[in-house]
């Protein structure tokens, strides 16, 4: 059978994602961020076009590295205000029927039994469509919101996440054993306490002593995706990621990510094409091909460089307001080695061609690090497949230019000629986030958070 693309919708619960300015263009919706209307509409639309999950980044800190304050940031909109996206989640569920949520929320700065609750009870009232995209990080803004002077170090930030995890493992997969909720108005019994376990930890970042206070979910542990791309991050992907969020802007790059990603996998004895990778895009799609590119240039003046060096400085922590924007980012430049990390996935994906930061902002300005690909629906087809073909993706984490006029256009224009090549469910799946994406509700028993229904693991001997 053909390979089928898989598409996740990828936003903030912002003004801004990862398009600085296009809220100002006047058919953008970005402005009703705050209405829950616009978020319900967008929701039944990515429905309608059958995408597997809305993917909601998030992350606490706001970007001020780009001279040194938050200003760009601020007057641009540029990922600031950004609302707490887990409470979009019920309001979605009950909305739609399959779309599953991927919600982002970070080990640094949660805590294991509260934030376990939380998808919990989300994964009841979806059904069984909530997932959670684990982020391990908090800028240094973010940091100095919980006290402290700057992010925890790099590596360690993934030993707190690896504890992280294997503590809400506990909690959602051995606390409550199956068949513990009775129910039984004849009896009178809720539950068996017998079957009801507390969760016994003491680690390097955690102490828990107590039982899981959600009763059992669809799916238990959310469905995980993940975001990882240091080799630190690609370790941790490779052990607890269901699904890989990757980003690059060419099929070179992003293929060398997939192949590491699933040779890791594989590594640990695991089946490299159970992780199902989906790759960061933006698709400007028209019914001609003429009509397209006008619509990317008209996008294109409403680009704002400034919003959109906020974000670069913040993602890199460097401070870009430094640099000429006409210098050719070369090693042999006179760029300093942390400037070259910024292009570092620029450079490589295209090591002949020689990049200014001028032009890394109009690459990055509408949607991001991903490729941005306009086009006629059979353009945006063919490039697809061929991104599928050479860099091994399973999908593609769609971003946008503006709300909701870059996912209406895909799901009208794109969507019906995917399926007619086949390459394209035309219905969902019955069943979970998890059923949908792997076959069953539950973890594979070969995730490590199935080892944690043996009660050994979740209250060791004292
Ligand atoms: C497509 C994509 C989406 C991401 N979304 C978020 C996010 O919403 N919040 C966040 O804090 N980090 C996000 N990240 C950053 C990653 O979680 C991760 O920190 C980053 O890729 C660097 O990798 P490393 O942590 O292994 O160094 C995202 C990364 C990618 C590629």
């Amino acid at each position: 059978m053909t390979r089928q693309i898989r598409l996740t919708g990828f936003i903030a619960f912002s003004p801004v994602h990862l398009s600085p300015g296009l809220w100002a263009h006047p058919r953008s919706r970005d402005l009703d961020y705050k209405d829950l209307d616009h978020w319900v509409d967008l929701a039944r639309l990515l429905e309608r076009g059958r995408f597997d999950a809305l993917i909601i980044a998030d992350g606490i800190g706001i970007h001020d590295v780009y001279g040194g304050t938050a200003d760009a940031a601020i007057r641009s909109g540029a990922q600031v205000p950004k609302h707490d996206p887990l409470m979009l989640v019920s309001a979605l569920a009950h909305a739609t029927t399959h779309l599953g949520f991927g919600v982002t929320a970070s080990t640094s700065h949660e805590l294991p039994a509260v934030l376990a609750r939380r998808f919990s009870t989300l994964d009841h009232f979806t059904d069984g469509r909530i997932g959670w995209n684990i982020a391990t990080g908090v800028s240094d803004s973010g940091a100095r919101a919980f006290g402290r002077e700057a992010v925890i170090g790099h590596d360690a930030r993934y030993e707190r996440a690896d504890e992280f995890l294997d503590v809400t493992y506990k909690l959602w997969e051995g606390s409550w054993q199956d068949g513990a909720v009775l129910r039984d108005r004849a009896s009178g019994l809720f539950a068996d306490p017998g079957k009801v376990h507390r969760i016994r930890h003491r680690g390097a970042h955690f102490d828990l002593d107590t039982i899981h206070l959600a009763e059992p979910s669809p799916q238990r542990t959310p469905f995980l995706f993940q975001a990882g791309a240091s080799p630190r991050g690609r370790a941790f992907a490779a052990r607890h990621a269901e699904a890989v969020l990757v980003g690059g802007p060419t099929r070179a790059s992003v293929a060398s990510s997939v192949r590491d990603i699933r040779a890791r996998r594989a590594a640990l004895g695991r089946d490299p094409r159970d992780i199902a990778v989906f790759t960061l895009a933006t698709l400007i799609v028209a019914p001609t091909r003429e009509e397209a590119r006008a619509k990317h240039d008209e996008y294109r003046r409403y680009s704002d460089p400034d919003g959109v060096l906020a974000l670069l400085s913040g993602w890199t922590g460097i401070d870009l307001s430094r640099f000429d924007l006409d210098a050719p980012l070369r090693p042999g430049g006179q760029r300093d080695d942390a400037v070259l990390s910024v292009i570092d996935g620029f450079t490589r994906a295209d090591p002949d061609r020689v990049w200014t930061l001028r032009e890394v902002i109009t690459h990055t300005g509408i949607g991001g690090r991903g490729p941005l690909l306009v086009g006629s629906p059979a353009d945006v087809a063919d490039e697809m497949e061929a991104w599928v073909a050479e860099a091994d993706v399973d999908g593609f984490n769609l971003s946008y230019a503006f709300l909701p006029e870059t996912f209406a256009d895909v799901v009208d224009h794109l969507v019906p000629g995917l399926q007619r090549r086949g390459l394209y469910k035309r219905d969902y799946a019955p069943g979970s986030l998890r059923a949908k994406l792997t076959g069953s509700d539950r973890l594979k028993p070969s995730h490590p958070g199935a080892a944690f229904r043996d009660r050994a693991r979740i209250a060791p001997a004292a």
